[in-house]
């Protein structure tokens, strides 16, 4: 079987597909915040109906898809909120979240789920990059500090602490201005010899 770490498949990103994952994302921030009539219902469900029928035209399997690519922005994995890296170092990572209105959980507030995905997701690309081999999550603990509000550019710092063995120590943070939002840790185990 192969694998995407140690002989990633030779995919090529075709031109506009990073803009046509953005779109998604905006559609599904749409979809919630609106409250279409019967009528705007039908017409929006026939386009979807069309939408799918086009994907479905290059369906795939895992080792050819294009979504959680590494060059697509945000890796094109439209579950996981962006993560739009600013600066990054072998064991450090800046930049910024916008969680969208599809990730409201209630009164302008992030639901307290999509903060934990985002955090697996980009501690996950940190343990696995930098010519690391494969590591998976082993447990992740998030703090929540204060509200997280969608809608809002927020800081994020993203750093790989220490490595103990087979062992990889991940923290992060999200800020909102001078506000710290959330504050998370992971653990990270390296894969032994033939586990996939
Ligand atoms: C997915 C990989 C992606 C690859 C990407 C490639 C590049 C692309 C780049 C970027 C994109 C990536 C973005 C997405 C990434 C998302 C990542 C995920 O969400 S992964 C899915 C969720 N996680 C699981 O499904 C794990 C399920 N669990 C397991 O498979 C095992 O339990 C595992 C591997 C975690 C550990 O099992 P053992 O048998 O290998 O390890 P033992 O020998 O038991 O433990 C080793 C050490 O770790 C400690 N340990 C293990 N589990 C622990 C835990 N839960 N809490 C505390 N310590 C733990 C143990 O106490 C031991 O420590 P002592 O060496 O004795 O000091």
């Amino acid at each position: 079987m192969p694998n995407w770490w140690d002989k990633p498949a030779p995919v090529v990103i075709p031109e506009g597909y990073a803009e046509f994952a953005e779109q998604f994302r905006i559609l599904q921030d749409v979809m919630t915040a609106a409250a279409p009539d019967a009528d705007q219902t039908r017409t929006a469900s026939q386009l979807v109906a069309e939408l799918i029928d086009v994907l479905a035209q290059s369906a795939t399997d895992e080792w050819s898809q294009l979504s959680g690519r590494l060059p697509v922005p945000g890796r094109g994995q439209t579950l996981v909120p962006a993560f739009h890296i600013e600066t990054e170092t072998e064991t450090e990572s800046r930049g910024t979240v916008r969680f969208g209105r599809q990730f409201l959980g209630g009164n302008g507030a992030v639901h307290g789920g999509a903060i934990p995905l985002f955090f697996d997701d980009a501690f996950g690309r940190f343990a696995n990059t930098h010519d690391r081999t494969l590591a998976r999550t082993a447990n992740l603990h998030v703090d929540y500090r204060n509200v997280t509000p969608i809608d809002t550019d927020l800081a994020v710092i993203v750093r790989f602490d220490r490595e103990e063995g087979r062992k990889r120590y991940l923290t992060g943070e999200i800020w909102n201005g001078e506000c710290l939002c959330v504050e998370a840790s992971g653990l990270f185990v390296v894969l032994k010899p033939g586990a996939a």
